[in-house]
Parts: structure tokens; sequence; C-alpha cells
């Protein structure tokens, strides 16, 4: 139990802590339930030794500050965060399908109409988060999570920053969905912005359907193959699709489709039916 008194914005008493969820990259996660009012969430846990050691403790100061200013359908909800001499605890929106990379594993790939549902939530999250230039910049299956009832929640911001912006630290996951701005060694002055998430939305989207990443490859044929926008998209996917996705993977940042055009490319609008606009296709 964490018996701490706890975030004063929603009065949060004490927690009863349910099943381990599983690991984020510095804690564990846990279901919860807040005893008074009774509300599901997920407490992710994190321990300030494994902070410093990690000299994350910074990159936590921005996701958390970033992350609890955000308020949309289809970015995971930080409603708290508090901590005790040892850890730190983010009090999270408890997303109810778990993690979308399990499902893309399970189902192989995902059909057209699922893939656009998700593109338009996906695309309508990250237009909220440019408006308040809020750079996610590291989106990829791992780092989103499906609601209860089926949408979207992106999460994870310990990657995210203010746009225009200048990596300091080492970028330690896949190479997968880096944009060839942020692999070529920078030249001076060359920072990068928004565009950095559509192209990983590029990405994202021909993972879904095609059930691997484009660039998968050894990492230096991967950041080769990145550099040129060198992938090739099998024929199972229509032709709208792969338009979209030619559109988002063009190595000039300047040149990619903007978040509206994604939300009117006629893929997306075509699997939207109108009956679920609010809830899944909402134009926000
Ligand atoms: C994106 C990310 O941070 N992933 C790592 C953490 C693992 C559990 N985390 C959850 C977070 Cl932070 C929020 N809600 C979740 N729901 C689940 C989940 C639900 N089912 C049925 N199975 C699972 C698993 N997990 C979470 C996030």
């Amino acid at each position: 139990l964490i018996e701490q008194p706890v975030a004063k914005t929603f009065h949060l008493g004490m927690f009863d802590i349910g099943k381990p969820l599983g690991k984020g990259k510095f804690g564990r996660v846990y279901l919860a339930r807040e005893r008074e009012q009774g509300f599901v969430c997920a407490l992710k846990v994190l321990y300030k030794k494994e902070l410093l050691q990690g000299r994350v403790e910074k990159q936590l100061r921005r996701e958390t500050e970033i992350q609890s200013n955000l308020r949309h359908p289809n970015i995971l909800n930080l409603y708290g965060y508090f901590h005790d001499s040892k850890r730190v605890v983010l009090i999270l929106e408890y997303a109810g399908q778990g993690e979308l990379y399990r499902h893309l594993r399970k189902e192989n790939r995902f059909s057209e109409s699922k893939a656009a549902k998700y593109t338009a939530q996906m695309a309508s999250a990250l237009r909220y988060l440019h408006r308040k230039h809020v750079i996610h910049r590291d989106i990829k299956p791992e780092n989103i999570l499906v609601g209860t009832y089926g949408n979207i929640k992106l999460s994870d911001f310990g990657w995210s920053v203010h746009a225009p912006s200048q990596r300091r630290t080492t970028y330690c996951g896949t190479l997968d969905y880096l944009p060839p701005e942020m692999i070529v060694p920078r030249t001076p002055g060359n920072s990068y912005d928004e565009k950095v998430d559509l192209w990983a939305l590029g990405v994202l989207i021909y993972e879904f359907l095609v059930g691997e990443a484009p660039f998968e490859d050894t990492p230096v044929a991967t950041t080769r193959r990145i550099a040129r926008g060198d992938m090739n998209i099998p024929s199972f996917v229509s032709a709208e699709a792969a338009d979209l996705i030619k559109k988002l993977l063009v190595v000039d940042p300047q040149k990619r489709l903007s978040l509206d055009e994604v939300e009117q490319h006629p893929w997306v609008v075509k699997h939207c039916r109108k009956s679920e606009i609010i809830s899944t296709c909402k134009k926000s």
C-alpha cells in the first residue's frame, strides 16, 4: 500500500495496489484503486536511486511537467504525482486494453480500417501536442496503449520536448523510428522540429499494415536506409495507404504531409465511418 498523502489536486487518498501491469523503462507499473472515490488508475513507481544512476531525473521532471498539462482522449492522462524518500509515483490513467505492440504482434498486422482508425487518432493527438509546441519524439508501438474502448492512448513522454530542439541525451532505443534529420551527424545548428513526429507516424502506419518497420535491418543498414528513405511497400498494402506512407516517409522534413493533410487523406477519410467521427476519427 502507498500510505502517503498524495496529490492535492484531486484530494486523492490512499491506494490499494493491484496486479503489476508491466515495466516501463525505469519503473514498475501497477494497477491501483484510489480508496475514497474508488477510481482505477495505473501507478508508475520509480526509484530515486535508479533515476539518479540513469541520470534521468531531468527527463522525468520534463515528462511529468508536460504530460500533466495535456488533456486529450488519445493521450494517456497523468492525474498527478507524489514522492517519498525513496520513490516517485506517477498517477496515470489506466488503459484497459494494454500495450498496442502486443496487439500488433498477436495479430501480426492490422486490417486497413483498424490501421486507419488508429492513424486518425494519432494524427488528432499529435495535432493537439504540436499546437502546444510539444514534440513527442518517441512514437512507436511500444509507447502506445489502448484504452478500454479500443482507442489509442499515446504515452511515455520521457522523450518529448518543446520544439524546436537539439537533442542532448543519447538515444538508446530502436533506430527504426528515427527520421533522417536525427541520425545524420548533426551539422552545426541542425535542429529539428515537429516534423520528426510525422516521419514516425509514417513508420507506424507502415508497421500497422506490414507487421514490421520499413527500415528494419542491421543498425548500419537501417541508418543508411533511413538517410535515403529507402524502403519498399509490399503489394498487399492498398494504393491509398501506400500513398500516405510515401508522403510521410520523405527525407526532407518540410516536404512531409502536415497533420491536417493526414486527417484529410482519402485513405483515412474512407475508413473513418461518419458514425464513429466522435470517438475515433475526432477532428479535435
Ligand atoms: C507505454 C508504457 O509506458 N508501457 C509500459 C507500462 C507497462 C504498463 N503500463 C500501463 C499504463 Cl502506464 C497504463 N495503463 C495500462 N494498462 C496496462 C495493461 C492493461 N492490460 C489488460 N494489460 C496491460 C499491460 N498497462 C498499462 C505502461
